[in-house]
């Protein structure tokens, strides 16, 4: 039995509900809540060892749910990989590749293997991106099978692309070569993305929406503009330490010293913390919009992940 996949008429073209994934009785997810809108840039962010990897596994259906649902445009996907598979695309640097085959062996493998290949697509891509037809791909750079991961994945034409930390190994010209590549996909046919990075700056460019994985809960999820107008940095001058009593507010995310410079992460209304910070003394206060970085390590902090710096001896 196949799915009928319609993505005309649902709006988040991946769902997954209360869904959990035990390894070797370990819970290395836990009622994971997360949806990916129709004709999106997703990001996945998280600290390593999060789960990132393990959510795109289960959307695309390598692992199965130990508990939950996953809906791909709208079906539940539990026993139609095949199909799934036709329709979403993941691309990781561990994904198997038969190193014997040379970049065109493996373009005509993919040929017959996705229903709706795109064989102009594909040459133009494999010129764009100067990879070399005849080279047996064991003979690749780390960068250079990614960017052939990349050219196979669009020239497959798939609904939704799953991106597993793509731009390792990537020098910053093609980098940049290769996210312009996905904003164009995306806005030119629709194409729906998630994209897995530690690369914060590069999520800040392309992302619509961005979920926060730790230790296998999702401890944030919503729309990049929505994190940029709720979330602000605080900073205050003063001439002595404000007291710490000062920053315990409901609102203040995470609080940094550097001498008489003072600077906290508040979610919301940042008038009532501004007015304290006066009247406890500080001469200077100024308000600035945040980086999603500095917002995902107050949320890291907050979260208890630190990490002193080993120090030798
Ligand atoms: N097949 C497996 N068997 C046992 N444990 C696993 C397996 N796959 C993943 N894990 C464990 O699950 C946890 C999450 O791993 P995962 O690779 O999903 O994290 P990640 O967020 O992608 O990490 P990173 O950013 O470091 O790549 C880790 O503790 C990992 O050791």
């Amino acid at each position: 039995m196949t799915t009928n996949f319609d993505k005309a008429l649902v709006s988040n073209v991946i769902e997954t509900v209360e869904v959990s994934k035990v390894i070797d009785g370990q819970a290395i997810l836990q009622n994971i809540n997360f949806a990916v809108k129709d004709g999106s840039v997703h990001g996945l962010v998280g600290s390593n060892g999060a789960g990132k990897t393990t959510l795109l596994r289960l959307i695309n259906g390598v692992y199965e749910a130990s508990s939950g649902e996953i809906r791909v445009f709208g079906k539940t996907i539990i026993r139609d990989v095949a199909n799934i598979r036709q329709r979403v695309h993941l691309v990781s640097a561990d994904g198997a590749f038969y190193p014997g085959f040379r970049v065109q062996d493996l373009l005509h493998y993919a040929s017959l293997l996705y229903d709706k290949w795109d064989e102009t697509r594909a040459k133009d891509l494999i010129k764009v991106l100067e990879l070399p037809l005849h080279q047996p791909i064991r003979k690749l750079s780390l960068g250079m099978k990614m960017q052939l991961r990349l050219a196979v994945a669009l020239a497959s034409r798939p609904d939704v692309l799953l991106l597993d930390e793509p731009t390792n190994g990537l020098d910053p010209v093609v980098r940049r070569q290769f996210l312009g590549l996905i904003v164009q996909e995306v806005a030119g046919t629709g194409l729906s993305v998630v994209f897995a990075t530690h690369r914060l700056e590069e999520l800040e460019a392309v992302a619509d929406d961005i979920s926060v994985l730790y230790r296998g809960r999702m401890v944030l999820s919503g729309s990049l503009e929505g994190f940029k107008s709720h979330y602000h940095e605080i900073v205050a001058v003063a001439n002595t330490t404000i007291a710490d009593h000062v920053w315990e507010h409901p609102s203040v995310l995470a609080v940094s010293s550097h001498g008489k410079i003072q600077s906290c992460i508040v979610n919301g209304d940042t008038s009532v913390l501004r007015q304290r910070l006066v009247k406890a003394g500080a001469v200077h206060v100024d308000e600035q919009p945040i980086k999603f970085e500095d917002l995902f390590r107050a949320l890291m902090e907050k979260e208890g992940y630190t990490r002193d710096a080993i120090l030798l001896s």
